[in-house]
């Protein structure tokens, strides 16, 4: 059955755009949780850009569903993932000067270092879930490397400029769970993904949990917006429901 793991990492931005402690990723995921977010992503950049290893810790202790941790293969990321034991993991590319995380990973171009790395978590207990492209090489190196999981990577589907173009990277994605399946692989997808966009993407059999972040976070923002500015009226002992005269 299909399901929604919210990423958080966003909340973080907010935070960290003033290095304060608010809006805390910690409550956003106890209110995604209890709206039904079958599990809570966060990606725990080598740069620190959102969210923080503090994060990482408490969420340990706060989620209720599952707590999907995206890294960087690298010996710190897994040393945190080992000591902190989140639910599963997911391995994600990472380049510091990146906006966003813009391809998925070359698990092709690094068998031996990701199979260790694999090993390593799940022989402690963590599932390891790889994000990568829609792409039959990759595919076929996840299942050597010995991953439980993939996720897709949606992004050149919500990116798509055409109706066309969009329905071709809908059939890579549609390929890619099917190759998956057939190798044994368990397959979750996400990216860029939005209300607009997500229909498609969640009607492809077979996929088990989409990750979204970006689109929820920013329209908690704005559906939010009005209630927060009441409730400051309100702090500030002023009436309420006053619009522009
Ligand atoms: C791996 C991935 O696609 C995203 O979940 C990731 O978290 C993106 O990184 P940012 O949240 O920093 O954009
Ligand atoms: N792995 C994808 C994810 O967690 C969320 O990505 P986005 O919705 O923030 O683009």
């Amino acid at each position: 059955m299909l399901s929604l793991g919210v990423n958080i990492d966003h909340i973080a931005t907010v935070r960290q755009a003033r290095r304060t402690v608010e809006p805390d990723p910690v409550a956003a995921a106890v209110i995604a949780e209890l709206a039904g977010a079958d599990g809570i992503t966060v990606h725990l950049r080598e740069d620190r850009r959102h969210i923080q290893e503090r994060d990482v810790r408490l969420l340990r202790q706060t989620v209720r569903t599952h707590l999907n941790l995206e890294m960087a293969a690298t010996d710190e990321m897994v040393a945190i993932a080992l000591e902190i034991k989140p639910d599963y993991v997911t391995l994600v590319p990472e380049r510091r000067e990146e906006v966003t995380t813009e391809g998925g990973l070359n698990v092709a171009g690094q068998v031996s270092r990701l199979s260790d790395v694999v090993g390593q978590l799940q022989g402690s207990g963590i599932p390891v879930s790889l994000f990568i492209d829609p792409d039959a090489t990759q595919i076929a190196a996840a299942a050597q490397v010995g991953s439980q999981w993939i996720e897709l990577h949606t992004g050149r589907y919500a990116e798509a400029s055409s109706e066309t173009e969009r329905e071709v990277e809908l059939s890579h994605l549609e390929d890619a769970c099917n190759q998956a399946i057939d190798l044994g692989l368990r397959v979750n997808a996400g990216h860029g993904l939005t209300y607009w966009n997500v229909g498609p993407v969640a009607r492809i059999p077979g996929m088990e949990e989409l990750n979204i972040g970006h689109s929820i976070v920013s329209r908690a923002v704005l559906v939010g917006l009005d209630r927060a500015v009441r409730e400051m009226r309100q702090a500030m002992g002023l009436s309420l429901g006053v619009g522009p005269t």
